[in-house]
């Protein structure tokens, strides 16, 4: 079985790769990453690192590289003849895919089906790529899958002496939709018949948390994760966070409080790993992506506002994300300049499509965390 996986960084080699190795896929990674591909077809092999005090080690081997920049002729070939292709190149990046995907898709017969997988933190992603490559082929045979995915394991930013390497939390979950996927199922993902209490349970919790320590974090000086995690005041913020969004959870889904409150519980504990050292700068990344209204903020905050819940958590980790830096970071730089030419309520009513006595609830408390910086 053969598989192209678009994305050789860290949920790709760490996650993604690991577990096509382990179900015997020939696995080709495809990148834009020149040094990368290079690097992975002369080594052809990795480590994956577990992130708890044993530091065990989990070789992948066989893989290959293609360049999606140079390796046209070689990405169609694959594309062709894959039974299987994943992404985990960021959800913005997935329109880009598609047009490297869609006429190789479209030559294939019916006789041999493939799966095409996106696997990264949005909802129902697959649906956004399918959408693209139907954009610009047309309707494809039933012999083209493309089932949703919510995957979830903790890859920080590297520092392995091989830059193959990859250390990632024990911890990992990979949920697909059973109904749209075809062939043999793959061991260790578990099949579900509705991804959506999932994929907003995983988005809602997990990145919902560890955003709000991102924003909270920056904003009391922090660099790391797990240092963070060590402030008493932001572990307490950050539940009453996520208590909000097990409001919306349990409301929403049949996910009772107790279950839900389990799983809040594993979450902090993984947000602590004292191996696992993860920049705010990258739990952070794109913070117009994660202001947008169908994803981790947002999404929770407009239901609960709307049914008059409490959200007052969610409005300050709105107000933190709002008042967030970082200059390597071309999405922070947009919202910033966006804020400071146009205001607040412009800017929310642009990016999150958040108007009225919400974004009045946002803005003053935004106006509220400029005046504290100021005047201490
Ligand atoms: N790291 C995590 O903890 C984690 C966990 C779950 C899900 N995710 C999701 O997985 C996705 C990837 O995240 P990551 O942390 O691995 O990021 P990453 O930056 O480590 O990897 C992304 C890779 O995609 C490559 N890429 C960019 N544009 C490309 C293109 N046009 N064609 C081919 N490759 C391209 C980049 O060069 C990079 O190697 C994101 O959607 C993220 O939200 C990440
Ligand atoms: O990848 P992003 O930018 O959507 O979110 C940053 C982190 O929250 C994320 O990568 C988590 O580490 C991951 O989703 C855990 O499964």
């Amino acid at each position: 079985m053969k598989a192209v996986h678009f994305g050789a960084g860290n949920i790709g080699r760490g996650f993604i790769g690991k577990v096509l190795y382990d179900n015997g896929y020939d696995i080709t990674f495809v990148d834009v990453n020149a040094e990368m591909i290079d690097l992975i077809n002369k080594e052809q092999e990795y480590d994956v690192i577990i992130a708890e005090e044993a530091k065990s080690r989990q070789h992948v081997s066989g893989v290959k590289g293609i360049n999606s920049m140079t390796d046209t002729d070689k990405l169609q070939a694959a594309i062709k003849d894959a039974d299987l292709i994943t992404t985990a190149v960021g959800v913005n990046i997935l329109p880009i895919i598609a047009k490297s995907i869609a006429g190789p898709l479209s030559e294939r017969t019916s006789d041999k089906p493939v799966n095409v997988v996106a696997c990264e933190n949005a909802i129902m992603a697959t649906d956004q790529l399918k959408q693209a490559v139907v954009a610009i082929s047309g309707e494809l045979g039933d012999h083209v899958h493309f089932p949703n995915s919510a995957v979830d394991r903790i890859v920080p930013i590297q520092k392995q002496d091989n830059p193959l390497d990859v250390m990632v939390e024990p911890f990992f979950e990979w949920v697909i939709e059973e109904d749209a996927w075809a062939g043999e199922k793959l061991e260790g993902v578990k099949y579900v018949s509705d991804l959506h209490p999932y994929i907003e349970r995983k988005l809602l919790t997990v990145n919902t948390g560890h955003a709000f320590i991102a924003y909270f974090g920056s904003y009391k000086g922090y660099t790391t994760v797990d240092e963070a995690m060590k402030d008493a005041e932001l572990v307490e913020q950050l539940k009453a966070v996520l208590a909000e969004t097990s409001d919306y959870l349990t409301t929403v889904y049949d996910f009772t409080a107790e279950e839900q409150a389990a799983y809040v519980e594993k979450i902090i504990s993984r947000f602590k790993n004292p191996y696992l050292s993860d920049a705010l700068n990258r739990v952070g990344r794109s913070p117009l992506r994660k202001i947008s209204p169908e994803d981790r903020v947002v999404k929770p905050l407009a239901y609960l506002a709307e049914e008059d819940r409490k959200h007052d958590a969610l409005v300050d980790m709105a107000a933190y994300l709002l008042r967030y830096s970082d200059e390597q970071d071309p999405e922070a730089v947009e919202k910033n300049t966006f804020i400071e030419e146009k205001g607040i309520t412009e800017f929310l009513k642009h990016y999150a499509k958040v108007e009225g006595e919400l974004a009045k609830e946002i803005a003053e408390r935004y106006n509220a965390l400029l005046f504290d910086k100021e005047n201490n």
